[in-house]
């Protein structure tokens, strides 16, 4: 079973460093894809309020027999059920249908700026975890202007920022505002959904270690420091996924993919999403 490094977050809480995404994973399918990456060594799985899909996940966790505190798990609050109230109520209608009595990381899914909600729904997060709900709260989709609004409360600092992060869009302003805050920066789409995995630039290094090139990316994301979360629903990639750490890149074939930035965005842009 592979040991997964931990990033420390600004709490003082260990996060594994490569976790398990379950977006568009059917909800029927899931029980049994979230059993296999347990089955590999996932301990971290990130699922979502709006993904459907997160009593599948709550279901494997309770059919695994893993001791809680072994596991670390992640949902978001979706942008519909933003504001004070509605995320109280949202977070504990997540927890139930996951079968958690507490959570490790609650996200903000994306800031959706024109409904001007985000700091209403921080402060609820705050308050769930100050009530010990949670094990740390962050943020999803927040560009630094955003991230800066959340620190000028002068409140929690969010410990993590789960946002777009692949070789052709490295949102590198968005990673150094969130370093600066103390604020890990996790990469969704790690993968670029695949999109990535037949560049020349990966494949020849991949080629040097006889690993894959979603093992390469995944390497990348690691020596840099980030949280990644790649999804498959294909036991042979989930493991392949995880099976990372007996290699290294060297800091040329590092900045051979920081090279690949192509201002190459697949999700929505967090400024104009609601
Ligand atoms: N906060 C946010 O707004 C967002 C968060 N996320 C999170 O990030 C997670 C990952 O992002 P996602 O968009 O799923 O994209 P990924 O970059 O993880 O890519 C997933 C795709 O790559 C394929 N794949 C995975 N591993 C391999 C491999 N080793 N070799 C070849 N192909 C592979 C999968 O195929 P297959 O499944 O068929 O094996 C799937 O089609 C999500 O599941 C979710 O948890 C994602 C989007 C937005
Ligand atoms: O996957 C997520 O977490 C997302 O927020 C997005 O993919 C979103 O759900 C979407 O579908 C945007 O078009």
């Amino acid at each position: 079973m592979p040991e997964v490094p931990t990033i420390e977050l600004n709490n003082g809480i260990a996060m594994p460093q490569v976790g398990f995404g379950v977006f568009q994973v059917p909800e029927a399918d899931t029980a049994q894809v979230v059993a296999t990456a347990l089955d590999a060594g996932y301990r971290s799985i990130d699922t979502a309020a709006i993904y459907g899909n997160e009593a599948g996940v709550g279901a494997a966790l309770k059919a695994s027999g893993i001791p809680r505190d072994e596991l670390f798990i992640t949902t978001k609050v979706w942008n519909s059920d933003q504001g004070y109230d509605t995320t109280l109520h949202a977070f504990e209608a997540s927890l139930a249908r996951l079968g958690l009595d507490q959570l490790d990381l609650y996200l903000i899914h994306w800031p959706t700026p024109k409904h001007a909600k985000y700091l209403d729904t921080w402060r609820a997060l705050e308050k769930i975890y100050a009530d010990g709900r949670v094990r740390a709260i962050g943020v999803s989709n927040f560009l630094p202007s955003h991230l800066r609004a959340i620190a000028d409360l002068g409140g929690t600092i969010p410990a993590v920022n789960q946002i777009e992060v692949h070789p052709a869009c490295q949102q590198r302003e968005a990673q150094e505002a969130n370093a600066s805050l103390g604020v890990v920066t996790e990469a969704w789409s790690p993968l670029a959904q695949a999109g990535v995995l037949t560049d020349p630039a990966v494949t020849s290094i991949a080629g040097t270690y006889g690993r894959t090139a979603a093992q390469v990316v995944l390497r990348w994301h690691l020596q840099r420091g980030r949280v990644a979360i790649p999804k498959s629903v294909t036991p042979s990639r989930i493991r392949e996924n995880l099976d990372l750490f007996d290699f290294e890149l060297t800091a040329d074939q590092l900045n051979a993919i920081d090279a690949l930035e192509c201002d190459g965005r697949m999700g929505p842009h967090p400024d104009f999403f609601n």
